[in-house]
């Protein structure tokens, strides 16, 4: 198994003292997003309106419940009928270097071991899709009943959360294979980030709109969801729209929806797309993604900020992103990078940034 950095790759989240304060802040970021959610006021930037005791973190049958989601997944992760595909060649086919006195915090929350696996049991691939999106998806589904219980039938804003979500929870399973590109698999560890990140930040706090407007419904018109489902499907089209230009093009260059795309040749023999998507900004995906953001959290109107949340959160973790992609671009392609740069200057929104 190997490292996914080696002992002199610079560090990246703020190094162990961002690390230590992220692994602090996360877990505590996601209790207080539900308890605010379930609170009147629901105020993202308030004091959360109680702290719950152990009684109410700790149960038995719920870690039971948790584990049994856990093993049916992996149960079917396992199941024989599927298809095996490659993964990207590793930058660890040198030698292995062992650094003294590595960084533990750090580490930790990266993660030293890039693809850990038993036998195929691939821990970090299997995290990143099923339990945490489906279960996503699964608990939008049950505030869905609640409040169908509650109040008689689901909202037309909840239908509307459910609907973008589980389209963007089955557009990730329909293109499983492209996860295998993500630097989540190719370059970062499988550690506190990914783990925490894949198993409880995704479901609670990607299904914090869906949490808000069980506790607080919205009316909600048709023409405004006319509109925010409008604004839905443009992101859904940039985002798949280039994700597939992509992927088309890495897998086949002369495949016809792609040969006649402008390019730019690097030192490794592959080449950058400079027209079509890529000539647009050169995240057009993440703009289509943060598009949907928005359509995610419309529906919860605009009397509150904490619906918006993801919004925040996303821009961040986007622009974050973004930034190491370019460091990565740039070491992978050089000179060629540059030049891309020079020809798309704009990163994720067309002449803003
Ligand atoms: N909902 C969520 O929480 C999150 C969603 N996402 C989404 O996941 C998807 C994947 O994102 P991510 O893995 O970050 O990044 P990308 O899919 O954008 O992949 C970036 C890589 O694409 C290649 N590339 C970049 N520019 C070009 C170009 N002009 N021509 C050809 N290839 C190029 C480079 O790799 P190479 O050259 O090696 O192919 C680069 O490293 C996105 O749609 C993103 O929005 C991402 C993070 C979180
Ligand atoms: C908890 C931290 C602040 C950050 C954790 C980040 C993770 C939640 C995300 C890192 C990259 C992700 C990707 C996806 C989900 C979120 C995480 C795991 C997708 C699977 C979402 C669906 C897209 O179609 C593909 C994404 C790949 C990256």
């Amino acid at each position: 198994m190997a490292s996914p950095q080696g002992s002199r790759a610079p560090l990246e989240f703020g190094g162990p003292l961002g690390a230590a304060a992220l692994m602090l802040l996360l877990p505590a970021t996601m209790f207080h997003l539900l308890l605010v959610a379930h609170s009147g006021p629901a105020r993202l930037l308030g004091p959360p309106p109680y702290l719950p005791g152990p009684e109410v973190l700790w149960s038995p049958q719920t870690l039971l419940l948790w584990l049994a989601w856990l093993g049916l997944q992996a149960a079917l992760y396992l199941l024989p009928a599927r298809k095996v595909a490659e993964g990207q060649e590793l930058k660890d086919k040198s030698r292995l270097r062992y650094p003294i006195n590595g960084n533990p915090i750090y580490d930790f929350f990266l993660g030293r071991e890039l693809n850990p696996r038993i036998w195929s049991f691939d821990f970090k691939y299997f995290c990143e899709l099923r339990p945490g999106l489906i279960g996503w998806v699964l608990i939008n589904l049950a505030l869905l009943m609640q409040e169908a219980e509650l109040r008689g039938s689901p909202s037309l804003a909840m239908w509307l959360v459910n609907g973008f979500q589980l389209l963007y929870v089955g557009d990730a399973l329909w293109y499983e294979e492209a996860v295998l590109t993500t630097m989540d698999i190719t370059h970062d560890g499988f550690g506190f980030m990914l783990a925490f990140g894949d198993l409880a930040w995704v479901p609670f706090t990607y299904s914090l709109q869906a949490q808000f407007l069980l506790h607080h419904p919205q009316p909600l018109g048709l023409p405004m969801a006319s509109v925010i489902c409008l604004i839905n499907a443009v992101g859904y089209y940039i985002f798949r729209g280039a994700n597939s230009q992509k992927n088309t093009f890495r897998k086949n260059p002369s495949d016809p929806r792609v040969a006649g795309l402008e390019t730019i040749p690097t030192a490794t023999g592959r080449q950058l797309l400079v027209s079509g998507w890529w000539g647009m900004v050169r995240h057009p995906n993440y703009l289509g993604d943060l598009i949907m953001a928005l359509a995610w959290s419309l529906p919860c109107g605009v009397s509150h900020l904490l619906p918006y949340f993801y919004v925040l959160y996303f821009t961040a973790l986007l622009v974050h992103r973004e930034a190491r992609d370019e460091q990565q671009c740039l070491r992978k392609y050089g000179l060629a990078w540059r030049e891309y740069c020079r020809r798309v200057p704009y990163r994720i929104l067309p002449y803003v940034y």
